[in-house]
């Protein structure tokens, strides 16, 4: 009897205890003494350990910038822990509603990595690292390289795209010479009509070049590459170059050289340009014919071998657009320094297709047989000039693809605009429209009419292309690199 009473009552204290243990538990969570409760645990565990503790300065001796200063600080800011940490500084972020989380001067931020405890202080531009000794050799080289790549992929997460321009204000040769905004231009590989083929091969391209550090490292060559992006007015080039940046989140630098001073300027220029970034002078050919830049010819073919940006030692990939490559200098043009070539010409009816899908959600209709024969008589449009026209025309689509035949019979054969007193040119480069020769060729009032009307309604006065080679092909892959 006396044993039976003995475990009754020792059963009945056991469950006094949990009950007791489960309320205390409630209590310290809902009042928040929790905290301080795994504080003073952790400091009494701590006793019973051997810590060491590795110091990354945000600066080395050189006062340099330690990358791995700016890593571990992401990382830390990525870390969910902060929110729970006693204080933090909060700042509003970049983007609307954004709120950053800011570690404060000996703040400790504590980690776990693979079952060990790692904690992390704040301490006067130094971040310190304190982990057991017992878990030093299994957890440390996996937790730097943990650290890296999630602080890589915070980084390119938050970060936008930059467009940078060159100013002509800037003062000595400390100064920035570039100035930025951000680059939001919505263009991708999917929003340009072009032959998925040749769009795939830039695709491949471009990655197979972002992935070839090593590859360029072992040729002894600038890890750089360069493409020539050529054709009339209005096909896609500038929007090829913002499709680029976005499909690599790449930062994009325009190269205006009318307002670069002199050689030497170029190359400070190309010097303070970032790695993973596009450097682009468009209509280089022009530049050229017209001498509008104070920049020598050599001076250009230096920054297009971008030797500096070897001492800068990242990628580099440059962009040139012209209206054409007739007139222009072979050496500028010469395997290595322009790596791609990509033509762009005028609308084709593939092309076409592509432009009806996306501005008018047009995957057939019974008017493209009409529009592909007249494609296949020599007719044609920049896409640039179709797509104003779909968009003018974007309510009715049937509309819409009557209003770009007219404008095509029209202007198909290069001749009828010419009665409407717009311009034409020569090789891609522009005349004044004053320099219209006299009209030849079948005028079509009704075509007339459509192109008028358009040119009415946004003020746009074209300067006509000259009428070339209608495929799109990536022409000469000259130099593998
Ligand atoms: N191939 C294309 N696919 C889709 N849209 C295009 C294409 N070509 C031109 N466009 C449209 O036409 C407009 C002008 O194009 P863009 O400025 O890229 O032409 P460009 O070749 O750079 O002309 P320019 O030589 O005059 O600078 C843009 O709004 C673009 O969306
Ligand atoms: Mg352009």
């Amino acid at each position: 009897m006396a044993i039976l009473y003995n475990l009754f009552f020792l059963l009945f204290s056991l469950l006094l205890t949990c009950i007791l243990l489960f309320l205390l538990r409630v209590v310290l969570i809902k009042t928040g003494l929790i905290y301080i409760v795994k504080k003073k645990w952790r400091s009494i565990e701590d006793c019973f350990h051997v810590y060491q503790f590795f110091k990354v300065p945000e600066f080395n001796e050189g006062m340099q910038r330690n990358q791995l200063y700016h890593k571990v600080l992401v990382y830390l800011n990525s870390l969910t822990f902060i929110e729970d940490s006693d204080f933090t500084n909060l700042f509003t972020g970049k983007k609307p509603n954004e709120i950053v989380l800011h570690l404060d001067p000996n703040q400790i931020i504590e980690d776990d990595f693979l079952g060990a405890k790692i904690s992390w202080i704040n301490q006067d531009k130094t971040l310190v690292l304190k982990i057991r000794k017992v878990d030093k050799r299994r957890v440390l080289r996996p937790y730097l390289q943990h650290i890296h790549s999630v602080s890589d992929e915070f980084d390119e997460k938050k970060r936008g795209l930059k467009l940078y321009v060159n100013v002509v204000d800037y003062q000595g040769d400390r100064k920035e010479r570039w100035r930025s905004v951000p680059f939001t231009h919505p263009s991708s590989f999917e929003t340009i009509a072009m032959e998925s083929d040749l769009k795939n091969k830039v695709k491949s391209d471009l990655y197979s070049f972002a992935k070839a550090k090593q590859y360029y490292h072992r040729l002894g060559r600038v890890w750089k590459r360069s493409y020539l992006l050529y054709g009339p007015s209005g096909t896609g080039k500038s929007s090829f170059i913002a499709a680029m940046a976005n499909f690599l989140s790449y930062d994009v630098y325009e190269l205006d050289l009318s307002k670069v001073s002199d050689d030497s300027d170029l190359k400070f220029l190309l010097l303070q340009t970032t790695t993973k970034s596009l450097v682009v002078i468009e209509d280089l050919d022009r530049y050229l014919s017209e001498k509008s830049t104070a920049v020598s010819l050599p001076g250009i073919l230096s920054f297009m071998d971008g030797i500096l940006s070897s001492s800068c030692g990242e990628e580099r990939i440059m962009v040139f657009t012209m209206n054409s490559k007739d007139h222009v200098d072979p050496a500028i043009l010469r395997p290595g320094r322009i790596d791609v070539h990509i033509h762009f010409p005028l609308c084709n009816f593939t092309a076409f297709k592509t432009l009806a899908n996306s501005y008018l959600g047009l995957k057939d209709h019974k008017l493209f047989p009409q529009v592909e024969e007249i494609f296949q008589n020599g007719a044609s449009l920049s896409p640039a000039e179709i797509g104003e026209l779909m968009i003018a025309n974007r309510n009715s689509p049937s509309r819409a693809l009557k209003t770009v035949i007219n404008a095509l019979q029209t202007d198909g054969d290069g001749r009828g605009a010419l009665n409407l007193g717009l311009g034409s040119c020569e090789n891609g480069s522009r005349k004044p429209v004053e320099e219209i020769g006299e009209p030849s060729g079948v005028f079509c009032k009704e075509g007339a009419n459509a192109v008028k009307e358009f040119k009415k309604l946004y003020g746009f006065l074209r300067v006509k292309s000259c009428r070339k080679s209608e495929s799109f092909d990536l022409n000469s892959r000259q130099n593998e690199g």
